[in-house]
Formats: C-alpha cells, sequence, structure tokens
C-alpha cells in the first residue's frame, strides 16, 4: 500500500513536469492507479490513517508519487462516510468550462507541499471533464463545487502546475471579481 513516505514532496523537479499521455493501459498501469485510489481511501480512514501516519487526501495525481502517467484518482466521502466521488481517470482533459471561478475560502493544500500557504486559490466553477477509465471505456464528468476544484488541483498537477502557482501575489486572499466561494 503506497504511505506518505511514498508521496513526492516539493521542490522535486517531478513536481514540474508536463507528464504523458498514457498509450497503453496495461496491468502496471491499472494496479498503480488503484494504490493511488487506495492511499485516499486510507487517508479518510481514521483508524488506518492514525495507523500508518497518513495524511488526508482527497485527490492524488501519478506524479507525485513518482510516475510519469497521465492519470488521477479522486476519492471524496460525505461527512457521514457516504462516497460522495470515486474516479480513477486516464489522459483526463477538460472539454469546457463555466466563465465563473471559484474558490475554497480557506485557501488549498497539498500532500506534495508540507508548509502551509495562505491564499485563494481561484478555479473555475463548472467544468466538463473527457477521460478514459480503467476498462478503456470513455468517461465525461460534468463537476461542480468540491469536485471541480479537486479535479483541477489535480489536473495542474499533471502539467506541473502547484496550487500556490495560482495565488495572486499582491492581493492574496481576495477574492476575484464574480468569483463565489464553494458552497
Ligand atoms: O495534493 C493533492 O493533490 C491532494 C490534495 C488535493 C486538494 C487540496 C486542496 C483542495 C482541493 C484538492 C489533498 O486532498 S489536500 C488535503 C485535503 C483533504 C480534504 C479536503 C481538502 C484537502
Ligand atoms: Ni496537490
Amino acid at each position: 500500500m503506497l504511505t506518505t513516505k511514498d508521496i513526492i514532496r516539493d521542490p522535486d523537479p517531478m513536481l514540474r513536469k508536463k507528464v504523458a499521455e498514457i498509450k497503453e493501459i496495461d496491468k502496471e498501469t491499472v494496479d498503480q492507479l488503484k494504490e493511488m485510489r487506495e492511499y485516499l481511501v486510507n487517508s479518510q480512514n481514521e483508524e488506518t490513517a492514525e495507523k500508518y501516519g497518513l495524511r488526508p487526501g482527497v485527490g492524488l495525481a501519478a506524479p507525485q508519487i513518482g510516475l510519469d502517467k497521465r492519470m488521477l484518482a479522486v476519492y471524496i466521502e460525505d461527512g457521514e462516510g457516504d462516497i460522495d466521488h470515486d474516479f480513477m481517470l486516464i489522459n483526463p482533459k477538460v472539454k469546457s468550462h463555466s466563465v465563473t471561478e471559484t474558490y475554497l475560502p480557506g485557501g488549498e493544500g497539498c500532500l506534495s507541499v508540507d508548509e502551509d500557504i495562505a491564499g485563494l486559490v481561484h478555479r473555475y466553477q463548472r467544468i466538463k471533464v473527457n477521460a478514459v477509465d480503467i476498462e478503456g471505456n470513455p468517461v465525461e464528468i460534468k463537476a461542480k463545487g468540491m469536485l471541480a476544484v479537486v479535479l483541477q488541483h489535480e489536473l495542474d498537477h499533471l502539467d506541473g502546475i502547484m496550487f500556490y502557482d495560482r495565488i495572486d501575489e499582491d492581493m492574496p486572499m481576495e477574492p476575484k471579481i464574480g468569483a463565489r466561494p464553494v458552497e
């Protein structure tokens, strides 16, 4: 199983790489993507997270575990432990997005960044993402709210972009005109 030590930390150059499209969905790739999802599931289980010292995460991109592969996992539970969103995406691409932007009022963190970096990270409020699932079937996701934020955070990782790249240096805590906080 993946644990926190397997997660690459800033300023490792791997986190600045635009990772490669996956040409063939072979067993190794599927197993690696399942391991990434398993980390997220484990990290949100209080007992397991405590036992293995896992930092909780709702998303994980392949370069964060050193893989030059265009794939990511998202696993978001609601407060009662029911699964809200559970995706393993191969070659994901944003097909369209809203003009309106959103942001998490408390800012963002990252499993690959140990220190807290304050500041609002503006993202598109709604996005449509096309990808392929582990069976090779096409997937289309229309996301808004928290799922849209998490997907864009992970998609950025595939292009070597870190959340703090998107914090305005001059007015880090200032919402942009027309931007809405994530409900
Ligand atoms: O580093 C990662 O990619 C995983 C991040 C993703 C993320 C952070 C902030 C906002 C959206 C996505 C981890 O999930 S950070 C920990 C976390 C846990 C629960 C909710 C939000 C962030
Ligand atoms: Ni991150």
